[in-house]
């Protein structure tokens, strides 16, 4: 690493969320220089079906890497990491956008992470009980590449699967595109198209759920040369990619991340001396980061392979190399209260009286909150609304993708006092589904102490404590709210060979801002709604049985 009288080193780090791209200039003591961000595309054609376009994220790449390195002396930016949504990029065999749609419009070649489609084709998956389920947390997900690539196949063979000669994972096109090197990080492979880090790809999964063609192709179309996140890929940035992104041409470029492990690299290797953590002087395993965006996913490591019914992994080496990683999620969490929030009557009502106060929604739903909760504390509004939250289905612990979203508890009125509480309610939720996903990797063997948040939902006061009450667990904060960015700078320092390893990096550019504690004496009342919360999920799947019934 440059010690303290040679020129400061620079690094960008570009992260492409849901809803935009965010790029950051980044020095070598993991401090933020600059930042930019620009929003970019999604199509919903139908319902459940969700679509971006590779080429629209890659100009907002080119957009927000241009303003970052505004007159900074290029000579000294030294490495690009970049991290994606493990969306589905779809290139004919001249690299070119291959519609994902009936439609045939190619501008849209890219399946959303959280795109629904191919339910029947991942329930054909299960069936198989094939061994690499395990890795998976015994089920996998609709989510995860190879449904989709059945649905592909299946769907659209003549316009879309015959033509196609490149699927990526985003995160993997992006380093393709900057670099001109089609291997795939060994992230998204191990996380979400069943690669194992330790024995390759198992050809007899492919052929068993009928995908049996990618074998054929020595896997050529999904990749067959895997590189650890944060290696140095082929001769850097080429010359055209360097005009694009307004960078210098040569320098590294890293195998890339999935963007929640960037997150987990931003922020769980931090030093937390002198906060008063119990995560102090344990190991590194007792802390879980949890990236909350749109979605959230909770990433817990360790040294050996944990199975956890319903959460994914155990994956090694995706995320630290060496640890093996479990993800635990939500399908929607940012999207789930600007849902309910954006969907309420009194949305125009607060829209307008935040504008006028120059603050967010949430900022406006917050300080409105306490102003209603009178001298008790403001998560006992929610004494008699209860919210479960899988409006998109159930990531972990349950895995299962036809729960559907409840709320209990409603009124006849709909003025600002009910918008709040039943956003405070929301958060709630989403909080204890957080509880309920620890207490699962608990019981397999995991063992937390503290927590780390970063991504959008991290910047919401309200959801830092509600996930601290209702969890009993300590929240760290970053120094540098944007952390995901800091995780994928952390890989184009490692590309550079300015750090030795990626745990090098990561100890040295993350560093704690604030932490949060719980407020133990409102625990009895968290307890008592978290028993609510489990009866909300017995009685929806009992309501079904009735249903199903004759
Ligand atoms: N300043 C803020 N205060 C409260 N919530 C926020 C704020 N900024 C973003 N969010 C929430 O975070 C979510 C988006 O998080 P972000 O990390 O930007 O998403 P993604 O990575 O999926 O694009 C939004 O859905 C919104 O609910
Ligand atoms: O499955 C994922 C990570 O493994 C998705 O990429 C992630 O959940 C989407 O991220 P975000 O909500 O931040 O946009």
């Amino acid at each position: 690493m440059p010690g303290g009288n040679e020129p400061r080193s620079y690094y960008v780090g570009m992260d492409v969320g849901t809803g935009s791209v965010r790029a950051a200039l980044v020095d070598q003591r993991g401090t933020l220089l600059a930042f930019a961000d620009q929003p970019i595309n999604q199509w919903e054609p139908q319902f459940n079906h969700h679509e971006q376009s590779s080429e629209d994220i890659w100009a907002a790449c080119c957009v927000v890497s241009k303003k970052v390195v505004q007159g900074v002396n290029l000579h000294q930016i030294r490495g690009l990491g970049f991290d994606a949504t493990c969306s589905l990029v779809v290139l004919d065999k001249q690299f070119r956008p291959l519609p994902v749609n009936p439609e045939g419009d190619s501008r849209r070649n890219i399946i959303m992470w959280l795109d629904h489609r191919a339910v029947s084709q991942v329930h054909r998956i299960n069936e198989t009980k094939h061994s690499v389920l395990q890795y998976v947390g015994g089920v996998m997900s609709v989510e995860m590449q190879a449904p989709k690539l059945l649905w592909l196949k299946e769907n659209l063979r003549e316009t879309c699967w015959d033509k196609a000669g490149h699927f990526f994972d985003l995160p993997d096109f992006l380093s393709w595109k900057a670099t001109g090197v089609t291997a795939r990080s060994l992230c998204s492979l191990v996380c979400k198209w069943t690669y194992s880090a330790e024995k390759g790809w198992d050809d007899s999964f492919w052929k068993m759920v009928g995908l049996e063609d990618l074998v054929t192709d020595n896997y050529s179309k999904i990749g067959n040369q895997v590189l650890p996140p944060g290696a140095s890929l082929g001769s850097g940035l080429t010359p055209e990619a360097a005009k694009d992104l307004g960078l210098p041409p040569g320098i590294a470029v890293a195998a890339s991340l999935i963007d929640a492990h960037a997150g987990g690299l931003g922020v769980i290797g931090a030093d937390v001396k002198g906060h008063g953590l119990a995560c102090e002087g344990q190991p590194v395993t007792s802390r879980l980061a949890v990236i909350c965006g749109t979605s959230s996913c909770h990433m817990g490591i360790s040294k050996n392979p944990i199975f956890v019914p319903g959460v994914w992994g155990p994956y090694f080496s995706a995320m630290v190399p060496g640890f093996w990683l479990n993800e635990g999620g939500q399908s929607v969490t940012g999207k789930l209260i600007d849902h309910m929030v954006q969907g309420h009557a009194a949305f125009p009502e607060l829209q307008a009286k935040a504008t006028a106060r120059g603050q967010s929604v949430y900022a406006y739903l917050n300080s409105h909150l306490d102003l209603i909760k009178k001298a008790q504390p403001v998560g006992f509004l929610t004494v008699d609304l209860h919210v479960w939250p899988d409006f998109h289905g159930n990531r972990s612990p349950l895995a299962d993708l036809t729960l559907k979203g409840m709320v209990t508890g409603l009124k006849l009125s709909q003025d600002l006092d009910d918008l709040a509480i039943l956003y405070l309610a929301t958060v709630q939720a989403i909080a204890f589904g957080t509880r309920l996903i620890i207490e699962a990797m608990e019981s397999a063997g995991h063992s937390i102490s503290t927590l780390f948040l970063c991504g959008g939902l991290s910047k919401n006061p309200l959801f830092v404590q509600m996930h601290a009450d209702i969890t009993g667990l300590p929240v760290v904060l970053s120094q540098e709210v944007e952390s995901v960015l800091v995780g994928a700078a952390v890989l184009g320092a490692c590309a550079s060979g300015d750090f030795a390893s990626v745990q090098e990096a990561m100890a040295k550019m993350s560093k704690v801002g604030k932490v949060v504690f719980p407020r133990h004496e409102d625990k009895r009342y968290y307890d008592k709604k978290y028993q609510v919360f489990l009866k909300l999920v017995e009685h929806q799947k009992e309501y079904a049985a009735i249903m199903k019934g004759d």
